[in-house]
């Protein structure tokens, strides 16, 4: 046998709770009037619809800003593979979700050492260099100096602090990104996966680069400080002034139904998985009984294809092909399989080694 079995996790399509969290202490219905928005939420879910509510209501021709951080999660871009940018068995080891993001671009890693902005500006005023810019000025306030590199990542020589995505929908765009303050390096190492280079994917692939946190360059930087001059930086550059809008997670939240589904909807299968774009893998596992050539071919998250071939091969490898079309990918229950496996150990090892290649970790909040 090739690898060490693990049963694949059945599929569930729990949708996640909704009770702990609120718009604001005093149940105050939260509104998208202001500008300046900072969430005291560190609940991704909530965090991700939160922006996104802000993005689809706020009047179009308004500047706005919103600053928030999150537990640790992995998240990936929208048009993005998760079985080839994650590590799945690293973020099941650590129980960390990955989550699909509405913004296109690539896979970052998130926690309390990274804060994210959030600037949303009329299409037509839209600038991503701009947007860029000030947030560089903000960082060179507390005293580090940092550049732009010409994909908009905020880098201090060549190490990144600040990756970036963007959204534009109809008259409204934002520009949003990372920042590296004090995240724990070694595990956003461990978590972006780098091993799949036979996986070959359609949509978009991340651009691995050298990272490091701006903690290295100056004791005093942390999320509140980063805050604090974005938000100085924002007032300046848009001549607003306004205080700070806090968003408490806690009570409340039924006022707003769209935060509430955006909730629902980011942990489901259609959208952490069925979105998937299309792609096949290769794998070549070796047993004591020979080579098989394993390819799989999958779109919005399910098995399309599945060919093995071996010089060994018969009629079982073919029937177990055939059982995992139309299954979704990573989630294929041993009952599928089983008489076929039962009947033929060859069968049984090169399920186990698909069942390892295809392994997933469908985190439920
Ligand atoms: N947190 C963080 N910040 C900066 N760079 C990171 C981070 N995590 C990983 N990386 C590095 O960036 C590349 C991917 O770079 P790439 O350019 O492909 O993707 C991005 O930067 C996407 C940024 C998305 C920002 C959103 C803002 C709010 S929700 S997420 C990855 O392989 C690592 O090398």
């Amino acid at each position: 046998m090739l690898r060490s079995f693990s049963p694949l996790p059945r599929a569930r399509l729990r949708l996640p709770s909704v009770r702990n969290f609120s718009i604001s202490p005093s149940r105050q219905e939260l509104s998208p009037q202001h500008a300046i928005y900072v969430s005291n939420s560190v609940n991704p879910y909530f965090n991700l619809s939160l922006e996104d509510w802000l993005f689809r209501h706020k009047n179009h021709q308004e500047p706005l800003l919103l600053l928030y951080r999150n537990d640790p999660c992995v998240v990936i871009g929208r048009n993005q593979n998760p079985w080839k940018e994650v590590n799945m068995t690293a973020l099941k080891a650590r129980s960390i979700p990955f989550i699909r993001r509405r913004s296109g671009g690539g896979t970052v890693y998130h926690d309390l050492g990274n804060t994210n902005y959030s600037i949303h500006l009329s299409r037509l005023t839209f600038d991503r260099h701009a947007t860029a810019e000030l947030v560089r000025r903000a960082i060179s306030t507390l005293g580090v100096d940092v550049r732009v590199n010409d994909r908009n990542d905020i880098c201090v020589g060549n190490e990144k602090v600040s990756g970036s995505a963007y959204k534009i929908v109809n008259q409204r765009a934002y520009h949003h990104g990372t920042m590296l303050i004090s995240t724990k390096l070694d595990t956003l190492g461990a978590l972006l996966r780098t091993d799949t280079e036979t996986m070959v994917t359609k949509g978009v692939d991340s651009v691995r680069s050298p990272v490091c946190n701006l903690r290295q360059f100056s004791s005093t930087i942390d999320h509140e400080t980063f805050v604090d001059a974005v938000v100085s930086e924002f007032r300046r550059e848009y001549r607003v002034d306004e205080p700070i809008r806090y968003v408490n997670d806690g009570e409340g939240a039924e006022e707003t139904d769209y935060i509430r589904n955006g909730m629902a909807e980011l942990p489901s299968w259609d959208w952490a998985f069925g979105q998937t774009p299309e792609f096949t893998y290769s794998i070549r596992p070796r047993f004591e009984w020979g080579e098989v050539t394993i390819e799989i071919r999958s779109k919005h998250g399910i098995i399309l294809e599945t060919r093995a071939t071996s010089g060994h091969s018969g009629a079982g490898l073919e029937e177990l092909g055939r059982r995992l079309e139309g299954h979704k990918y990573g989630f294929v229950e041993e009952a599928i399989v089983k008489d076929v496996v039962d009947r033929d150990s060859r069968c049984r090892d090169v399920w186990e080694a698909l069942a390892g290649a295809m392994e997933t970790y469908n985190y439920q909040p």
